[in-house]
């Protein structure tokens, strides 16, 4: 049934005792409400559709057999968190998700009592469920706490150096592995084939009811009387025998946390169940559970990677409406995979997100150079530092925000030794609907101190092409080019990208009261702001400065000796970013024409869309006109 504009202000239930108010046989038809709510929602705001829809069951099982905020819910990225929120009392405002002022898409500490734990990056959801649940020990409280961790979370390193301390730190901690098979794109590695042998392994069939029958028989009290069978029982009978072996354990009980698994993630009853079972094990526990990514919508069932998270779309089709002019993203995956046509020492690497990055064009056409790591942004930098070491030329691309993961392998491994990886930071600059977790608004604060690496930013999508075949032919050392989410002004990129100078800044238009320095797509702010400032009698250079590092102190000096203020505009927080540089570089050369500048302010940016945010937080025409006339006087 497709669902057409759902009523959100009527919600069934508005707190987690509703929930548990309502008789079993109720759940059902209640988990269709919550499905055909956000269908229908999302359809109009945008959002991670598909990883909700698979959560249903089990959201509404949590939140039957616990109870927030005592206990604690930690859910990993916590992208698939809206249903806890409908649960949580915010069914009313769940239309409000992403937008300015309203849900945050992920779960937020400030949002709500029952969010205990905010997200947004993965794999942070055991470490710190482990910490809760070790701080409750040390307390001597008695509340619970547990984790849901997709799959691809567990290609996450962070994951298992927790894992690794779990069995060491608590004795009571509930993991639950939510395995649909996706990460963004098809999950990656042997993480995933190792769930999938489990999953798909011919014992499973009947182990769904040999699953029942054994919680039934645990909660029956079974457990009291044989201790010992029941370690056979439930490695028997949860566990797929393999032909002949003994009861096999997971890797999971060779770390010192019992495996329970695989069940029907959808199964509501079987769930309760389960979880009333696992409550009350005096032992850290991971539950395996199997879920559909978009389950209750055909058009998420058929296309898991598009439903991940989108725009808005078609309810009845699912179709999003299609955009003329391409994305950044599109343009770095067309030209980098063109590139590698002609250069056989490219290769691409990604950290789960081909799709995002436009790599999923170089994965189809050269998919023997292409790398999906999955969730782990510090191995892909080292791993594209070996690939250097052996002469290959590494397009490592990941956004700006996750980059953050691989600061330390950029300094020590990359830039110490000196090598030629090319680091490719889409989403550079404010991304917008996922807010603070996801602005790409710190890259050049964390590259620009770093010895020997270069840092660039493109101001349209012809410039993008030629620092991109810049990069290709860079083999000095790492370099680094950031660019925004979405689309650029629309130029449309020559049939031959031209090699740039490095360190050679662009004089856009020469002035002598003023001097407009904008980066990358902050150019179009400054030209517009040149004009306003031209109508006032002022005579206005505006400079595409075009490198971050090494700046072109030439061309900066030369201009700012003559007029009487230089502003800089960067999307970018003004602590430690472009500005920064362009202060430091004056002052070192003496040159005391006094600098102003335009970049986000030293706080988290909230969710919301660019334009009203940047208006909010003055990215704009009127604040630099502003800021300039303040500063002449
Ligand atoms: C450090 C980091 N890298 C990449 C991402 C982008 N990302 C968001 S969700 C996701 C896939 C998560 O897959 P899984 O954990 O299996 O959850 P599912 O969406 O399948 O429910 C990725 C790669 C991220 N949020 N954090
Ligand atoms: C939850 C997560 O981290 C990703 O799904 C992210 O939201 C993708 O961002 P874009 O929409 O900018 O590709
Ligand atoms: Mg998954």
């Amino acid at each position: 049934m497709t669902p057409t504009n759902v009523d959100t202000s009527q919600p069934p239930i508005s707190c987690p005792a509703d929930l548990k108010a309502l008789p079993l046989e109720k759940l059902p038809e209640l988990a269709e409400q919550i499905r055909q709510t956000l269908i229908a929602t999302l359809a109009e705001t945008g959002g991670h559709l598909g990883p909700n829809l698979g959560v249903v069951e089990l959201t509404l099982a949590m939140h039957r057999v616990f109870d927030t905020p005592k206990d604690k819910f930690v859910f990993d990225v916590a992208h698939q968190g809206y249903v806890h929120k409908m649960i949580t009392g915010r069914w009313d405002k769940i239309h409000t998700i992403r937008q300015f002022h309203g849900l945050n898409g992920f779960l937020l500490r400030s949002e709500s009592e029952h969010d205990c734990y905010g997200a947004g990056h993965a794999g942070t959801s055991v470490g710190a469920a482990l910490g809760m649940a070790t701080g409750r020990d040390l307390k001597g409280s008695d509340d619970h706490v547990i984790c849901v961790a997709g799959d691809a979370a567990f290609t996450c390193g962070p994951v298992f150096e927790a894992l690794n301390n779990v069995a060491a730190h608590t004795k009571r901690l509930i993991i639950v592995l939510n395995d649909n098979e996706w990460s963004i794109d098809k999950n990656v590695g042997a993480i995933a084939g190792y769930f999938n042998a489990i999953a798909t392994n011919p014992g499973f069939a009947n182990l769904h009811e040999k699953a029942a029958k054994f919680v039934e028989f645990m909660l029956g009290g079974g457990v009291r009387k044989l201790a010992e069978r029941v370690e056979k029982t439930a490695k028997g009978l949860l566990l797929p025998q393999s032909e002949g072996a003994h009861n096999r354990s997971t890797m999971f009980d060779e770390f010192g946390i019992r495996y329970y698994g695989p069940i029907d993630g959808h199964n509501l009853p079987l769930l309760i169940q389960t979880f009333d079972f696992l409550k009350n094990q005096n032992e850290p526990v991971i539950l395996h559970v199997l879920t559909e990514k978009g389950r209750g919508y055909k058009p998420a069932l058929e296309d898991p990677l598009k439903f991940h998270g989108l725009g808005k779309y078609n309810v009845e089709t699912g179709e999003v409406a299609a955009s003329d002019k391409p994305t950044y993203s599109q343009i770095y995956g067309r030209s980098v995979t063109d590139f590698a046509k002609e250069d056989k020492s490219i290769v691409a690497i990604t950290g789960a997100m081909p799709g995002g990055t436009g790599l999923i064009v170089f994965k189809k056409e050269i998919p023997e150079r292409y790398f999906d790591v999955g969730i782990a942004e510090e191995h892909a930098a080292l791993f594209a530092c070996g690939l250097a070491v052996q002469g290959l030329r590494p397009f490592l691309t990941i956004y700006s925000t996750f980059m953050q993961r691989a600061i330390d392998m950029i300094i020590h491994d990359m830039a110490i030794q000196n090598l030629p990886v090319r680091l490719c930071m889409d989403r550079g600059g404010l991304s917008g609907d996922d807010g603070p977790t996801h602005h790409g608004l710190f890259d050049i604060s964390y590259l620009r101190g770093i010895p020997g690496l270069v840092h660039m930013q493109p101001k349209d999508e012809d410039e993008f092409v030629d620092m991109l075949w810049t990069m290709a032919n860079y083999d000095k050392g790492p370099i680094a080019i950031r660019y925004p989410r979405g689309n650029g002004p629309g130029v449309t990129p020559k049939q031959k990208p031209q090699l740039l100078e490095i360190g050679k800044g662009e004089l856009i238009a020469d002035g002598s009261d003023v001097a407009l320095i904008g980066l990358g797509e902050m150019v179009p702010i400054a030209q517009q702001a040149k004009k306003v400032l031209e109508e006032k009698g002022l005579s206005v250079a505006l400079i595409n400065p075009r490198w971050i590092k090494p700046l072109d102190g030439a061309l900066i000096d030369s201009i700012a000796k003559k007029v009487k203020v230089v502003c800089t505009l960067e999307d970018h927080v003004l602590m430690n970013g472009f500005g920064c540089g362009v202060i430091e570089h004056l002052n070192d050369a003496g040159v005391k024409t006094p600098v102003v500048r335009i970049g986000w302010p030293d706080e988290f940016v909230e969710h919301g869309s660019v334009g009203g945010l940047r208006k909010k937080h003055g990215l704009t025409v009127e604040n630099t006109v502003e800021k300039v006339l303040a500063k002449l006087g």
